[in-house]
């Protein structure tokens, strides 16, 4: 039977682990590397799915912690899923709800069963399991579905570290044997933290599971980006080239190149349209702070070689004034510059992939990068 989610390679840019791809899914096909909008609570905020579809937008992210809390994954099954619920015809990726779970702290304890976790919303208990996740995002709809893993904690010692990634390995088979949907594909998330045997060792068991695609997991979580890499590194070269991987909680700009570099498809972050809600626009020669007094007379858009809807109709000081006075239109065109912004930054790797000039691209936009990426 053919499976849900298959990888393409479109061409492997020599001498580097870059590559173009496509990704097939029950809801459309999409180009990699890929940047997917994180959509929380079942929308990305202050987009219309159409405003999605035009900047290129070809899978979106949603978030089964919070949509299992609100409005409860029966509310969405009965709504017919979760492209119905949102108008959505394109992919959706969920995530298992563990690393939010996770990342609550003392409010959740960790068995071999699952976790319990009090709800941020109203205290109340809750227990998320491999199957209860996994039972989760099928009742949701998504096309990828996330194994319900742990995400180690950064720093953390390797006898933690090697539990958790027995833990972890043992929760992958479970969610395994709960997939019963074809029309669904369950990646694997590769844990190990900072530990290059952990990795080798878990790439490898989840490789012998063989799932449709792979998840790079446990890092983007404060180690230093040299570290990050390195674990990259070792974990990609274990994955197999014949399907997609992807590195989760991941990024900036130069964390996207360095991902492309290493052979990452498909990337997440909130960082764009979290620092839209903040006020901020990204662009080439480093972060806009739109409140900034600077911006009072500057009729400039955003970014003069952007053209996304904000940058053609409006200019720094229309949206300062916005988010000076709190007007929600000024997030909205914020977030629509983010995402442009970051989904055109793919496009443009993908380009130089295609014609041969990867590396060239790489080093200049490296050499010329500037804005400091927290
Ligand atoms: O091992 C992991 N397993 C599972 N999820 C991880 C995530 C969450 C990825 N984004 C989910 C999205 C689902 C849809 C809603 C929004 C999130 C990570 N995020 C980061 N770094 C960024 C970080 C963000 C916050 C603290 S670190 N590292 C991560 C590592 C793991
Ligand atoms: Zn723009």
């Amino acid at each position: 039977m053919k499976p849900a989610i298959t990888y393409e390679l479109i061409k492997e840019c020599p001498h580097t682990h870059a590559r173009a791809g496509r990704i097939h899914t029950p809801h459309g096909t999409f180009d990699t590397p890929i940047f997917m909008p994180v959509g929380t609570q079942a929308t990305v905020k202050t987009m219309a799915p159409e405003e999605l579809k035009a900047m290129g937008a070809g899978i979106i992210l949603s978030n089964t912690y919070h949509l299992f809390l609100r409005p409860g994954a029966a509310l969405v099954k009965e709504a017919g899923g979760l492209h119905k619920f949102m108008n959505w015809d394109r992919a959706i990726l969920t995530d298992s709800g563990g690393f939010q779970v996770f990342s609550l702290g003392d409010l959740r304890k960790i068995t071999e069963e699952g976790v319990t976790f009090r709800s941020h919303i109203d205290g109340s208990k809750k227990f998320l399991s491999p199957e209860i996740a996994t039972k989760t995002q099928m009742d949701l709809g998504a096309d990828i579905i996330m194994a319900f893993d742990e995400c180690v904690p950064y720093p953390a010692d390797f006898k933690y570290t090697h539990e958790s990634m027995e833990l972890t390995l043992r929760w992958a088979q479970r969610c395994k044997d709960t997939m019963t949907s074809p029309n669904q594909g369950l990646f694997g998330i590769v844990q190990g933290g900072m530990y290059k045997d952990l990795r080798i060792e878990c790439a490898n068991r989840l490789v012998d599971m063989d799932f449709p695609g792979y998840a790079v997991g446990g890092l983007s979580v404060g180690e230093p980006k040299e570290l990050m890499y390195d674990m990259l590194d070792i974990t990609l070269e274990h994955l197999p080239k014949n399907k997609a991987r992807y590195l989760m909680g991941v990024g900036t700009p130069d964390c996207l190149a360095e991902g492309v570099m290493r052979g990452i498809d498909m990337f997440d972050c909130v960082y764009p349209t979290r620092v839209a809600r903040n006020g901020t626009a990204m662009t080439w020669n480093g972060r806009l702070v739109m409140k900034n007094a600077q911006y009072e007379h500057d009729f400039r858009p955003i970014d003069e070689n952007c053209d996304c809807y904000a940058c053609r109709n409006y200019s720094r000081a229309y949206i300062r004034h916005l988010v000076r006075v709190n007007e929600i239109f000024g997030l909205h065109l914020l977030t629509i510059h983010n995402l442009h912004f970051l989904i055109n930054f793919m496009k443009k790797m993908r380009e130089a992939i295609l014609n041969d000039s990867f590396p060239e691209f790489y080093h200049r936009f490296t050499a010329n990068f500037s804005f400091n990426a927290k």
